[in-house]
């Protein structure tokens, strides 16, 4: 039986605070055999008091006075799952500022101030650690940070995002509206506490600055990467696409050639047999590519409670082995590659076009002599009417074609009396490289 207890400060009693406290309370004996400590959750902060919880605790343990955790010498680590960026960024500094270890799942404050906090950290030989920031569930960065400490990834390519691929994959397959199927996310607790963060592709933006930090050794800002979200996506893409043999994901792609970099979140036209097309729901996963690995994938619950809680927990076990070895604090590697962006013209893809069109003769004509003229040939094409009199749509699917090309195709494009308007544009992603 272990004699030693180690004392949690747990900030956030919502969604993923109170998976924690279950799994701290379901799983304690087993905890307990692998740190040799027991784990006791001693304050609780939230901001209502007064509110009904899912989880029950001893009175007096939860608060509303962050001092009771922050000051309370008693606690050793600092469990941080109430979101945002302030007051959170001050708290988390001074609990690492009194010597309290902190776990986070705040993808937020990891993104845009995880350089700072980590230097903190070291500075005051405590463990920072955020493995449930990315991905919920799936120990995405401990894999990158140790499974691949040998290797030199090259390519990370992720739907990280479980609220984005829920929408997405209803829309598929049932056929439900955008809408609908955000409010069920909301519901299932998938959802940030702003949905539009997930809805507009920054929170799997925050994802992919952190995972192309730690997998490139490159300080990764979260402005270098290049967002677009799927608000503009329809259920007529969802269904072209289908048509065509693509599936519509949110994808954030993370690439190095030559030491040169592209990060980015956007909706992307991935083939059926690829297989990140077959990830559905809330599943997450995260491909990636190393020098001497080759390809593995990692593939999980992205969000929701158990699943999040389960990455936190692992977190805090870790800091307590560590405490245990007297190691805390010596596990960071500081980024040591300097960043350089890829320009446009060396980011390669193939690219989907929906065009709304004239329906007259010679529009098809004009519009392959466009591509043709940009050095662009094309994979697939696809001509449908529309209940709208003399006008059709044309699919389209590129071969590769450079970000330059990319552009000057889409002026060539709006520039042709023909085409009406560009209904949808979108990147494909796999099948040729
Ligand atoms: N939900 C998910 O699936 C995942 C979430 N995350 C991250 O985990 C974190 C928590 O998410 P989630 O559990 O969904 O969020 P919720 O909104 O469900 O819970 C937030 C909790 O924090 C408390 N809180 C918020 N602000 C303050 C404050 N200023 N002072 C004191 N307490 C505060 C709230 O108190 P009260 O209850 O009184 O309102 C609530 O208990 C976020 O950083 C999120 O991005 C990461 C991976 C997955
Ligand atoms: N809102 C996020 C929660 C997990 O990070 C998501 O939907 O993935």
């Amino acid at each position: 039986m272990a004699k030693e207890e180690i004392k949690v400060g747990l900030m956030g009693l919502g969604t993923v605070g109170s998976g924690v406290v279950r799994l701290v309370m379901n799983h304690q004996e087993d905890l307990r055999h692998q740190t040799g400590c027991s784990i006791t959750i001693t304050k609780v902060l939230v901001q209502d008091i007064q509110k009904e919880r899912p989880v029950h605790l001893p009175p007096g343990v939860v608060t509303d006075h962050p001092e009771e955790l922050l000051h309370h010498a008693d606690i050793d680590v600092v469990v941080e799952v109430m979101g945002g960026i302030e007051p959170t960024r001050n708290y988390i500094r001074q609990a690492l500022e009194s010597g309290k270890h902190v776990v986070t799942a705040n993808k937020d404050l990891m993104a845009l101030h995880g350089a700072e906090l980590l230097s903190v950290a070291a500075q005051h030989h405590c463990d920072l650690f955020y493995e449930a920031s990315v991905a919920g569930g799936i120990p995405i960065l401990r894999a990158l940070v140790e499974g691949f400490a040998s290797d030199r990834i090259t390519r990370m390519v992720g739907i990280v995002n479980g609220t984005t691929n829920y929408i997405l994959s209803e829309m598929k397959k049932k056929g439900v509206a955008f809408a609908d199927a955000l409010t069920e996310a909301q519901r299932l607790g998938y959802a940030e506490a702003d949905p539009t963060a997930d809805v507009d592709g920054l929170d799997a933006a925050r994802k992919m600055a952190i995972l192309a930090t730690l997998g490139f050794h490159t300080e990764w800002p979260l402005d270098e990467v290049h967002v677009r979200g799927i608000g503009d996506v329809t259920l007529e893409d969802v269904r072209f696409a289908a048509q065509l043999g693509y599936t519509l994901k949110l994808v954030g792609i993370a690439r190095q050639d030559a030491g040169k970099v592209e990060v980015g979140v956007q909706p992307a036209l991935l083939p059926n047999e690829h297989p990140l097309a077959t990830v559905d729901g809330v599943y997450n996963a995260v491909y990636v590519h190393g020098e001497a690995v080759g390809e593995t994938m990692f593939y999980g619950p992205g969000a929701g409670d158990m699943p999040t809680a389960t990455a936190v927990v692992s977190d805090l076990v870790t800091v307590v082995k560590n405490k245990k070895l007297g190691v805390n604090g010596r596990s960071v590697v500081s980024p040591y590659r300097e960043r350089k962006s890829k320009p446009p013209g060396e980011i390669w893809s193939k690219h989907f076009f929906r065009l709304r069109v004239a329906d007259e003769a010679g529009v098809l004509a004009g519009i392959t002599r466009l591509f043709a003229d940009e050095g662009v040939s094309l994979e697939k094409v696809l001509q449908v009417p529309c209940t709208q009199e003399r006008e059709a749509e044309i699919i389209l699917v590129t071969h590769r074609a450079n970000g330059e090309q990319l552009l000057h195709m889409i002026k060539g494009l709006e520039a042709l009396p023909a085409v009406i308007r560009i209904q949808s544009h979108y990147r494909v992603e796999g099948g040729e490289e």
